[in-house]
């Protein structure tokens, strides 16, 4: 037994006030676990655009103040009453996305979805008292995403926690609790591209690299990436991508310069920025008759899709992905095991580690384009 278990620790957390204002590393009281949930100490967390969408005031379900944070690793620190498939000592990776195995959506196997705990993590609290375990001198700061991983220690509910093999380096497998999982499902899971396919990917970001990844081991013959960025391109063939389009270089819409270069369209497409009028084109650019595309970046509040009905009448369909359709706590221990046997890249997303402390520099590299992945060391 920890000599914290049943107590309240006091540690750092990175809080954010309000939106579009930088964090602010306070010391916060993390409230024990109750029933059903378990306290993790997190050891490292990643920067997600996510994170920076809401943090930006662009999330509907945005609460202020929080703590934000949602691919990360941790140490079980203690758990709550009832609590049995994880112990002090595990290794975990939190997930945004529950799996109860209980509810409808989990005894489906159309979804990963997860309803037990969601309406409670959209609201910021937890499900048993609809409170948040953490305060500042009595006042109580919101949870995110049911994760809330820039703090030294975090409440997650059991049903969103993922056992891992005690061997992972933690540094590394942080980002196996969001956009990798994330890229590799839409192609895996959600698409399922098969073996000869072509594939457009907008957004070379870790997701879209990801996609790219997935696609590549999937068999896709040919993977067109896509980004205003062109420092991005040469990074993007060591994840499969085999040619590049930088839509600043051509007059016409995108989609149609994709359409003109392969024939009639691809395969799948991937939207991976978060922009409507991007999804838009990730569909138009698709084959009439059977192209798929996969939305998976996450646009603001308010923002809609559209495109003409015809282009779904003749054949186009349009999906979207969340986690990549991973089911989260019975998939991402296999994730780990693949990235442990060398099956998928996990380090060659990560081109920053940076200390705790400097946090907003890690949210002003990511805003700079250079970076894929920033490490949080939580200890520093
Ligand atoms: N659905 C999910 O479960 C899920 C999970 C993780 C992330 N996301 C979302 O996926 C998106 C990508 O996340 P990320 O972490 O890879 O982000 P990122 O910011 O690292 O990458 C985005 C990339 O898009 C490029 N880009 C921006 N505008 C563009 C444009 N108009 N045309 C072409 N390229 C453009 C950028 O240059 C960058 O390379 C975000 O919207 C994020 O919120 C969704
Ligand atoms: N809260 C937003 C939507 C944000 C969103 O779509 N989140 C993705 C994960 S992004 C991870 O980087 C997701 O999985 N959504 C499904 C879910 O939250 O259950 C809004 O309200 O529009
Ligand atoms: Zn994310
Ligand atoms: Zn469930």
């Amino acid at each position: 037994m920890s000599s914290t278990q049943g107590k309240t620790i006091t540690c750092r957390a990175a809080v954010s006030w309000e939106p579009k204002k930088p964090l602010s590393i306070e010391t916060v009281e993390v409230a024990p676990p109750q029933a059903g949930e378990v306290r993790v100490k997190i050891t490292h967390s990643a920067i997600c655009h996510t994170d920076a969408y809401t943090l930006g005031g662009n999330d509907p379900e945005g609460l202020f103040p929080c703590i934000l944070g949602h691919e990360a690793a941790g140490i079980v620190e203690s758990v709550g009453e009832g609590v049995t498939e994880v112990q002090p000592g595990d290794k975990v990776i939190p997930c945004y996305q529950a799996e109860c195995r209980e509810c409808k959506f989990c005894l489906s196997n159309k979804t990963n979805l997860c309803g037990k705990v969601r309406p409670a993590t959209g609201n910021g609290v937890m499900l048993n008292d609809r409170q948040s375990r953490f305060s500042i001198n009595g006042k109580p700061i919101y949870h995110f995403m049911g994760t809330s991983t820039f703090s030294e220690y975090t409440v997650v509910h059991a049903v969103s926690v993922a056992k891992v093999n005690p061997e992972a380096p933690l540094e590394k497998i942080c980002l196996l609790g969001c956009g990798i999982p994330t890229g590799l499902g839409a192609v895996w899971n959600t698409a399922k591209v098969e073996a000869g396919s072509t594939v457009a990917v907008f957004g070379l970001g870790s997701v879209g690299l990801a996609v790219a990844e997935g696609a590549k081991a999937a068999g896709a013959s040919e993977i067109i990436g896509i980004d205003i960025d062109v420092s991005k391109f040469e990074l993007a063939k060591n994840f499969g991508v085999t040619k590049f389009i930088n839509p600043k270089d051509h007059q016409q819409p995108i989609q149609q310069v994709i359409v003109d270069m392969t024939d009639g369209g691809v395969d799948y497409s991937f939207e991976c920025i978060g922009n409507v009028d991007i999804m838009r084109a990730a569909l138009e650019c698709c084959h009439k008759g059977w192209g798929v595309s996969v939305i998976v970046g996450v646009a603001a509040a308010g923002k809609e899709i559209s495109t003409r009905p015809f282009q779904l009448v003749t054949g186009r369909v349009w999906k979207g992905t969340a986690f990549g359709g991973f089911k989260s706590r019975s998939q991402v221990p296999d994730l780990v095991e693949k990235y442990m046997k060398k099956e998928i890249k996990v380090d060659e997303y990560i081109t920053h580690n940076l200390p705790f402390s400097k946090i907003n520099e890690g949210f002003e590299l990511m805003h700079g384009g250079k970076c894929l992945r920033c490490v949080l060391h939580m200890d520093e």
